[in-house]
Parts: structure tokens; C-alpha cells; sequence
């Protein structure tokens, strides 16, 4: 199948330039007002703790709790197990997971999520999203499809175009170190 081929030879050369990047000590990732506009109290705003070259959203978790939002991160098993979101308070200690994840422990509560911040390794101009190829977000976005699905990457993970599947789903906008992308 030649998009399994290209994906994941973008997922490599895309990974190479993220290290490159962040290398670099590249500006934090700061909240945009678009966001801000959207961190109603009582929202629940799922979040996650980067691994490696990955863009940070923890100014943007930190907003969310400021503003009076819940928070929540991912966690999973295996590759078939779907990803959880459990609640957590921004403080509480986590456990180390598989690819070296830090998670809730798994007895967090489950939390139905508002605000998405997603995780990726490439998006384009129509805002189409690459991941890590397990379809952890894709099945998340299917069962939560009213939630805002909104991407944190750095500026050098923008691609000309993707290839895209059935079951992708853009993302409502991207925020990088430059701030905030709509979906056009
Ligand atoms: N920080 C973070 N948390 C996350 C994700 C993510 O992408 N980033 N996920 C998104 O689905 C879920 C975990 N899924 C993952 C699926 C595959 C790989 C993986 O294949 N990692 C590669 C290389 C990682 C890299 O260098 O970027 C590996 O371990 O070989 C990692 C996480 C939930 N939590
Ligand atoms: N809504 C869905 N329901 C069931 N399986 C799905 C769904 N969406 C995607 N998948 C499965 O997930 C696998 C990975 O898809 P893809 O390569 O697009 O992942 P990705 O977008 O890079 O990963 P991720 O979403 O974890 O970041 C595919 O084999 C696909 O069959």
C-alpha cells in the first residue's frame, strides 16, 4: 500500500528535523488568545507530557487550569486497547508507560474530553494530521467527535501536503511556537 511507504518514511525525515529543531532550544510554546477563548470553566482539556523533540503544551495545560478547566491525559497499553483520558490535577505523580510515557495511573478516573491537545509528528495547510502511526488520536477523535481537536507541534512539522486515510479527521487548528493556525 504506498501510503503505508510514504508515511513512514515521513515519519522519519520529519522526526530528524524535529531533533534538529528543538536542538536549537526553540521558544516555548505559549497560549494564544484563540485558545484562551475557549477555556471555559468546568471544560475538560486533555493535555500530555512530551517525549523526546516533541513540542511542549504545558503553558497551554497551565492556561486551562488558570482559566478553571479540568485536565486529563492519555493513557494506553497495548496498540489494540484504546487510548484512555484520565483526570489529573497538573501536580500528581504519574507512571512511567510504554515509549517511556508518563500516565495517570490506571485506576484515574475516565473523563469525556472537551479540548483535545494532540500530539503529532506532521500537519498541513488543510490541517490534516500524521501520528505515530498507532491510531490512538484517529480512534479518540471518532469516539469524541464534538471535542475541539487541536494540535501543539513545532512550526517545522508543517508539511506541503499529507496523505490521508478514510478514517482521519483535521484538526479544528494548530497551535506552534508562532502561534495560532485556524482550519481554512
Ligand atoms: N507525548 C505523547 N504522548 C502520547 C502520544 C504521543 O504521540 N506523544 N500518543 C500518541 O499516539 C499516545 C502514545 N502513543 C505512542 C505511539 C507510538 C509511539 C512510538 O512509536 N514511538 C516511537 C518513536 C517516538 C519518537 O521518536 O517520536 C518509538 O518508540 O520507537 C509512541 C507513543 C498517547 N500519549
Ligand atoms: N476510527 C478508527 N477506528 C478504528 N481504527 C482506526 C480508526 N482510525 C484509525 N484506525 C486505525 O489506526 C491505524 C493507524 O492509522 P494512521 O497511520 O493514520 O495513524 P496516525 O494518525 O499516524 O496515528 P495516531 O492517531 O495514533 O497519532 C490504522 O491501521 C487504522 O486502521
Amino acid at each position: 500500500m504506498q501510503t503505508t511507504i510514504d508515511k513512514r518514511a515521513l515519519r522519519a525525515r520529519i522526526r530528524a528535523e524535529r531533533d534538529r529543531f528543538f536542538a536549537l532550544s526553540p521558544a516555548p510554546i505559549a497560549a494564544p488568545s484563540a485558545l484562551r477563548a475557549l477555556l471555559e470553566p468546568g471544560r475538560i482539556v486533555t493535555s500530555y507530557i512530551p517525549i523526546g523533540s516533541e513540542a511542549d503544551p504545558q503553558h497551554l495545560a497551565a492556561a486551562a487550569l488558570a482559566a478553571g478547566c479540568r485536565l486529563a491525559l492519555p493513557h494506553v497499553t497495548t496498540r489494540e486497547a484504546p487510548m484512555r483520558f484520565l483526570g489529573w490535577d497538573g501536580r500528581s505523580a504519574l507512571v512511567e508507560g510504554r515509549y517511556g510515557l508518563s500516565q495517570p495511573p490506571s485506576d484515574a478516573p475516565d473523563v469525556e474530553p472537551d479540548i483535545i491537545l494532540t500530539p503529532l509528528l506532521a500537519f498541513d495547510a488543510k490541517l490534516d494530521r500524521l501520528g505515530q502511526g498507532a491510531g490512538y488520536y484517529d480512534r479518540a477523535f471518532a469516539t469524541f467527535p464534538n471535542a475541539w481537536r487541536i494540535g501543539v507541534a513545532w512550526s517545522v512539522q508543517q508539511v506541503e501536503t499529507l496523505p490521508t486515510d478514510a478514517w482521519d479527521m483535521p484538526l479544528h487548528a494548530v497551535i506552534t511556537e508562532c502561534g495560532w493556525i485556524p482550519r481554512p
